[in-house]
């Protein structure tokens, strides 16, 4: 069942350049939906936008056009429609130790969610609620892990108590954001596999972002490939990884480790630069200049954004290619499978 949908997300910042204000559009456009007991992907290199899709799912940030639902209804950003959408959508940040306060203790951190989600009846209640989060991701015994400050805890089990965290107000949506890239390598896999298991038994639709195809194949039924803002892959996972389309995502693809060997590791960071020679960034003279599509004036990306780097560019790739079919569920945005040539 679908859970949330993102619907033509876009995100510009208005950074400086110098001198010169540039608008960067660090997501464009990107449509895709999370269905229960579900884990979606979304892979691409570093600077592609993935963080900024999961804070704008989770409400930390505004898109600056397009829609997030939520069973098919469009989300508040404030109120008590924001209470209820954070019980239901849950982040858990890359980073363990900056994701909890250093001067309060587990117990504390399991605490405020449940109250502030109003999901304990009473005191013992509470107490039960934070054993129970704490033994469903493996935190036993209990008693002995409630009291402690993160600093006691190694960076695996301070990504449980994050886990944990997230679990307390009961969320039907995970959004994972890199959980297990600040980690060691030896403990990556027991955390993916407890986010996996988690997800079979609370039906949750999880959001895996990673640089890391690997993981992403072994844990995810779909795979978004996303660079410089857009949506250029999407497909079973099988698919994407063994018959890629998209040439950006056949360099991804290439530069991957075989994961039967090498479950873990970061092959996108480390087999391909964070960019090519074009920049994500756009000129622009004026904020006021903006178009209500959120395209600005003097935009640039009319064009494939992989042209420069790619190995089949031809004269049509000056002009942005839409989204095709290449096959059953899976997309690529590129000119190459105009016409049903991806078929
Ligand atoms: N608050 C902000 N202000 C200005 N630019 C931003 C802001 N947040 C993100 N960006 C820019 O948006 C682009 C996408 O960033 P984002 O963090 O979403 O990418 P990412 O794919 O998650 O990268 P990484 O894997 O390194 O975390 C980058 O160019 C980044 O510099």
């Amino acid at each position: 069942m679908s859970v949330l949908q993102a619907d033509a997300l876009v995100k510009e910042y208005l950074v400086r350049d110098g001198r010169r204000r540039i608008t960067l559009r660090a997501v464009d456009e990107l449509s895709f939906e999370l269905l229960s007991g579900t884990t979606v992907a979304l892979v691409g290199e570093s600077g592609s936008g993935k963080s900024t899709v999961a804070r704008m799912l989770a409400q930390l940030v505004r898109p600056s056009s397009g829609a997030i639902r939520l069973d098919g209804e469009s989300v508040s950003s404030r109120g008590r429609g924001l209470r209820r959408y954070r019980e239901d959508v849950q982040l858990v940040f890359q980073d363990p130790f900056g994701s909890l306060n250093p001067f309060h203790t587990v117990d504390h951190h399991l605490r405020r969610p449940l109250r502030v989600h109003r999901r304990v009846e009473s005191r013992a209640d509470e107490d039960r609620q934070i054993e129970h989060l704490l033994e469903r991701v493996n935190l036993t015994p209990p008693a002995r892990v409630a009291g402690k400050r993160p600093h006691e805890l190694s960076g695996g089990q301070r990504q449980r108590i994050a886990i944990a965290r997230a679990l307390a107000p009961a969320p039907r949506v995970l959004l994972a954001d890199e959980p297990v890239s600040m980690l060691d390598v030896s403990i990556r896999l027991e955390i993916l596999n407890l986010i996996d298991r988690l997800k079979e038994e609370d039906d949750l639709a999880v959001l895996y972002i990673t640089h890391d195809l690997a993981t992403a194949r072994h844990f995810s039924r779909r795979i978004l490939v996303m660079y410089r803002g857009e949506l250029v892959e999407s497909g079973e996972s099988d698919e994407v990884i063994l018959r890629p389309r998209h040439p950006y995502t056949r360099l991804l693809a290439s530069a991957a480790p075989d994961p039967r060997r090498r479950l873990g590791t970061d092959p996108v960071s480390s087999g391909l630069s964070s960019g090519g020679p074009e920049s994500p960034v756009t000129p622009s003279v004026d904020a006021s200049k903006r178009s209500t599509s959120g395209a600005t004036e003097g935009d640039a990306s009319g064009g494939c954004r992989f042209r420069q780097r790619c190995p089949s560019a031809m004269a049509m790739c000056a002009q942005r290619p839409p989204i095709l079919p290449v096959g059953d569920g899976h997309t690529a945005r590129c000119w190459l499978y105009r016409d049903g040539a991806g078929f």
